[in-house]
């Protein structure tokens, strides 16, 4: 496993633990949609993991080895696991696009010309070469999002943690974010997604997990998905795909609109 987090209990000051004891494994390479209600957590499952904040109890292991939660333990666990905000301004500081990217690397020690290699490919990855030389507070937010997850993608992490990439993004955004993380999974970046967008995470992920009551129930997505019960404690909804496929009856769990069509048949399909 590349990240684990084990019995997790983490709390803010003066209220309930959000997390009871929420434990979840990634492999590398997985893709791994973290849903759950508003308010459920995981925001906070995230920044546990990234080693933002510090669990009351349990652990968080990063390829094998416990992370210390002091400076050094912090800097290098930050190297390898990333973190983007679900607010593109919570994270964008420079005033522009290339000296935002090149923030991460410069402050790892790298020379001016690796970070400058490390922009370039960073910004390549997202489609954003464009934005280059672009002020950071002209930009729209669709581009803004891009930007904070290049300047993740910069420090060539091992795992990348999303929170809500695709909120707020017109459907030619989700695609080119869509193709972005393909990019970083044929790379071999671990990545967790967290989104409210079920038909979204059922095309992309490998497996789900999801935070209900403080805990994590993690699987394989088209499993989780077809808990019912587990969705509507959730305050999640199936996606469309599964819906399609139970009213037709159907045994198999098509992810995308061709899965779909493919589990039909050729005798169900519309005549045009
Ligand atoms: N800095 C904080 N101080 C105090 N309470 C907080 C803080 N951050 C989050 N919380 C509380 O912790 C709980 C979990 O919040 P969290 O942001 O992890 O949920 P979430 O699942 O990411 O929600 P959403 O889907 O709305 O983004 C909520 O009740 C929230 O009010």
């Amino acid at each position: 496993m590349i990240l684990v987090a084990r019995d997790v209990i983490a709390s803010y000051p003066g209220a309930e633990p959000v997390l009871k004891r929420a434990s979840c494994r990634l492999s590398p390479g997985i893709r791994l949609a973290l849903l759950g209600a508003n308010g459920s957590g995981k925001t906070t499952l995230l920044r546990c993991l990234s080693g933002a904040h510090k669990p009351d109890s349990g652990e968080i292991a990063l390829a094998g080895r416990p992370l210390k939660h002091d400076r050094a333990g912090l800097r290098e666990h930050r190297r390898r696991v990333q973190l983007v905000l679900q607010d593109p301004d919570d994270q964008l500081f420079s005033a522009d696009v290339t000296q935002d990217v090149a923030f991460g690397p410069l402050n790892l020690g790298l020379t001016e010309d690796e970070a400058r290699r490390r922009v370039a490919e960073a910004l390549d990855l997202l489609g954003i070469t464009h934005l280059a030389d672009r002020p950071t507070h002209q930009l729209s937010y669709g581009e803004r999002k891009r930007v904070t997850i290049a300047g993740a993608v910069a420090m060539r992490p091992d795992v990348l943690l999303l929170d809500e990439p695709t909120a707020g993004l017109d459907p030619s955004g989700v695609e080119e974010t869509r193709s972005a993380l393909a990019r970083l999974t044929g790379q071999g970046t671990t990545i967790v997604l967290a989104t409210h967008d079920v038909d979204f995470a059922l095309s992309w992920a490998d497996e789900a997990a999801v935070v209900a009551g403080g805990q994590v129930h993690q699987g394989p997505i088209a499993e989780v998905l077809a808990d019912t019960d587990l969705v509507s404690r959730a305050h999640l909804r199936q996606p469309w795909q599964l819906q399609l496929a139970i009213a037709l009856g159907l045994e198999s769990r098509p992810r995308t609109m061709t899965e779909v069509l493919e589990a039909i048949g050729p005798s169900h399909r519309p005549t045009a």
